[in-house]
């Protein structure tokens, strides 16, 4: 199968592109990328296309998560190991207590592009152009690190291949085990409420695990698990050099990642991004905010899975805690009747942000969860299936979203606020919305009689 070129994805129409300065640079760059090998091999991608294909069908659930932006600087050991050991907690708890398999999948590896709502930021009376990721241009606030730097997308080639390597060493390699349950309840977590419960549920595990050994039970499970790689696909340039045609199908897979999605700014039907993911194998998401209409979905579900596959589209809505009760009812009722085949994930971060007086932008806890409980409530209604969670989280102990079990304060932000982007919930909050949504999953999966 052909691939459009660079140049006629531009001509569709590319929105939230860098401006590069030296296309010669560019022409460089993109060679060089279209020689490196795959990141991801496209029999992995077939692999999670399956699961995703179970989360269709209402039998799994997605948990999707990592930072808003990775950075370069930010591709260490003790960051990845952090953000896979929070998402592991997350997926136990939410396995344990829900009993519904979970597929995880990083924000990791590849995150490192953003859409801005705005060309160009103003501080202090200064206007440069915006931070777009550390794909584009740099966060520091001068007018040489704001410009876009095409050497940038070689930078994150490399960081992702040694961030997944590293991934793959730890979910391979003993890190995930079961058995280490325990140990990925660090100290800090341990003393919070919400630690001490998960240490009576890892206790619980501890049991179990021991038992079904005991009786000469021990599968391959138990000590490794299945962990994907995702990210918006949103630099055409990158996208576009990575995706490569597989061997064993002849058809063209995005090896950047094991799933990509298309965000909410560049969901254009005709445009260039929905163009090149409609012509990749891999399963993909694409992001629905507020305004979309249930015309919009189809549309774009007809373009992106015309086969109407189940496993090769994803929609993750971002409403906001305050349209989630009006807004999806209809979306997805019209999708379903429309017999569109699409695994519903709900993004609760993403319509619920919001600037604090000090400036920082932010998110309460409460609303967060709000759309959660609203989207598990809209899922109920239609007898459709709540399929996942899509969130912004770090395995650190930041203070950049309100609220929570801690009930960090406005006031607390300045402490610890370390995203270059959008806020993420830190390491506590991301267990408590872990025990909070396993009780509402536990409510689907096991319907009362
Ligand atoms: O992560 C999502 C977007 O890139 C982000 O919310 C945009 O933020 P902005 O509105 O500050 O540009
Ligand atoms: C840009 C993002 O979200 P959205 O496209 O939903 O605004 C994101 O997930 O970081
Ligand atoms: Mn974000």
């Amino acid at each position: 199968m052909e691939l459009p070129s660079l140049r006629d994805l531009y001509d569709l129409g590319a929105a939230q592109q860098p401006t590069w300065p030296d296309a010669s640079e560019v022409d460089r760059v993109v060679d060089r990328l279209r020689r490196n090998p795959p990141l991801v091999f496209a029999g992995e991608c077939d692999d999670l296309k399956a699961k995703l294909a179970a989360v269709t069908r209402g039998e799994a659930f997605l948990l999707q998560g990592g930072d808003c932006a990775e950075t370069l600087e930010g591709a260490t050991a003790d960051n990845v190991r952090a953000k896979l050991r929070v998402l592991l907690q997350m997926a136990v708890v939410l396995t344990y207590a829900a009993s519904v398999p979970v597929v995880k999948v990083g924000r990791l590896a590849g995150q490192y592009a953003k859409p801005r709502s705005s060309d160009m930021e103003t501080r202090e009376g200064v206007t440069l152009p915006a931070y777009r990721g550390d794909a584009v241009n740099g966060y520091d606030f001068t007018t040489e690190s704001r410009v876009p730097d095409p050497q940038r997308l070689l930078d994150v080639y490399n960081s992702s291949a040694a961030t997944l390597n590293l991934v793959r060493a730890f979910v391979t390699g003993g890190y995930a085990d079961l058995r280490q349950v325990h140990t990925w309840n660090t100290d800090f977590v341990r003393s919070s409420p919400v630690g001490k419960r998960y240490e009576r549920m890892a206790g619980d595990i501890d049991r179990a695990l021991t038992f079904m050994k005991a009786i000469g039970a021990d599968p391959e499970e138990f000590h490794r698990v299945d962990f994907h790689s995702s990210h918006e696909a949103l630099v055409l340039e990158y996208e576009h050099a990575l995706t490569r045609i597989d061997s064993r199908t002849e058809l063209p897979y995005d090896v950047s990642a094991h799933f990509l999605w298309i965000g909410e700014r560049t969901r254009q039907l005709g445009g260039a991004h929905v163009e090149l993911m409609s012509r990749i194998q891999n399963p993909i998401g694409v992001k629905l905010g507020p305004t979309t209409t249930p015309d919009d979905a189809i549309a774009l579900a007809q373009r992106l899975n015309p086969l109407n596959e189940p496993g090769r589209l994803t929609f993750i809505t971002r409403m906001g805690a305050g349209r989630i009760r009006t807004v999806l009812p209809e979306l997805v009722e019209k999708v379903t009747a429309a017999g569109v085949q699409v695994a519903w994930v709900c993004d609760p971060m993403h319509g619920n942000t919001f600037e604090a007086s000090s400036g920082y932008k932010t998110r309460r806890f409460e609303d967060v969860m709000e759309e959660v409980q609203g989207f598990f409530d809209v899922h109920r209604e239609l007898g459709t299936w709540p399929g996942g969670l899509h969130v912004e989280l770090t395995g650190d102990n930041v203070t950049e979203c309100v609220g929570g079990g801690e009930s960090l304060l406005e006031e607390d932000l300045s402490h610890r606020y370390e995203s270059v982007c959008d806020p993420r919930l830190n390491r506590v909050q991301s267990l408590e919305l872990a025990f909070l949504v396993a009780d509402m999953l536990s409510q689907v999966a096991e319907p009362e009689l």
